[in-house]
């Protein structure tokens, strides 16, 4: 369970830290991000809550920590930010690098069920257990039992089925630009084929707009969708999907903002970026 760090880097008053571990989950070494707002520091006493921050298709632990500006808002709030990497690397499994919407750098935060990939493409064991696990076993000032979660596109659904999945686990959830519909858009059709097998009735155990059909009581959930993202305009998003579901089951609290022009890119987690720390402390310091 040890971690090794790569790198140490001030940033808004704290200090991200660039880690690596061995991973049993994925079978390999995983790389991952700690920012630790400067309260960490000021204060040795301090129980320090925890927001996951799960990226999107092609990204690495660095995108969001780098250009998401989460760090902002965190070094103010005394939330440190952990952003786990995507999938596993290098397990050199056939097929894993052929495309950059499915193996390599697009886990989609499940638990595969298909040869070959259920040799370590085991995302969603890793992010709910083992990460945490290791990160908290590692930095003791770290608040296991606060902790909140929220994503972008492949790392937005990520955070929403995580959430839905494990009641109680996190205290709130936010998204940019979730997949919000998996089974029924291109990206997840193809992920799901790959990772749990033909057989779509399955599916529907990753798939947010089905599992908010049986949530019990309010979601408090914050979602924000650029109409400038193009990937919204082709249906991989279908943010609508997921707020009628929720609807139609009664489940209230779900706020979806849709940001005119906005588009899919890091500028937009970095516009939002305060608004969506915010609504994390809101819970965690309930
Ligand atoms: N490679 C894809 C785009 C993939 C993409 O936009 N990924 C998003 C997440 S779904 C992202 O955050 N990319 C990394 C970045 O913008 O830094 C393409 O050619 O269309």
């Amino acid at each position: 369970m040890s971690v090794t760090t790569k790198a140490t880097i001030a940033s808004f008053g704290g200090k991200l830290l660039k880690l690596s571990h061995q991973a049993t989950t994925t079978r390999c070494e995983m790389a991952f991000n700690l920012y630790l707002p400067p309260q960490t520091f000021q204060d040795p006493a301090a129980k320090i809550p925890v927001l996951i921050y799960l990226s999107g298709l092609t990204c690495t632990a660095d995108n969001c920590s780098e250009k998401g500006f989460f760090q902002h808002g965190a070094s103010k709030r005394g939330i440190a930010v952990l952003y786990p990497d995507t999938s596993p690397r290098g397990l050199d499994i056939q097929g894993e690098n052929d495309s950059w919407d499915f193996g390599t750098g697009a886990g989609f935060y499940v638990d595969a069920t298909e040869s070959p990939y259920k040799e370590g493409y085991n995302m969603y064991s890793y992010v709910t257990e083992e990460l945490p696990q290791t990160v908290f076993a590692a930095f003791p000032q770290l608040d296991a039992t606060r902790v909140s979660i929220t994503g972008h596109s492949m790392g937005g659904h990520g955070a929403l089925t995580l959430f839905l999945k494990n009641p109680g686990k996190y205290k709130s959830v936010s998204a940019f630009a979730p997949i919000s519909n998996p089974i029924n858009c291109p990206w997840g059709q193809k992920a799901f084929n790959g990772y749990l097998g033909s057989e779509s009735e399955k599916w529907k155990a990753y798939d947010a707009t089905e599992l908010v059909k049986k949530w019990k009581g309010d979601l408090n959930l914050l979602i924000d969708v650029g109409t400038g993202d193009n990937f919204y305009k082709q249906g991989q998003l279908l943010p609508e999907n997921f707020e009628a579901a929720a609807r139609e089951a009664g489940v209230a609290g779900v706020q979806v903002r849709y940001q005119p022009d906005y588009d899919h890119s890091y500028f937009t987690m970095a516009t939002f970026a305060d608004d969506h720390v915010d609504h994390a402390a809101r819970y965690l310091f309930a």
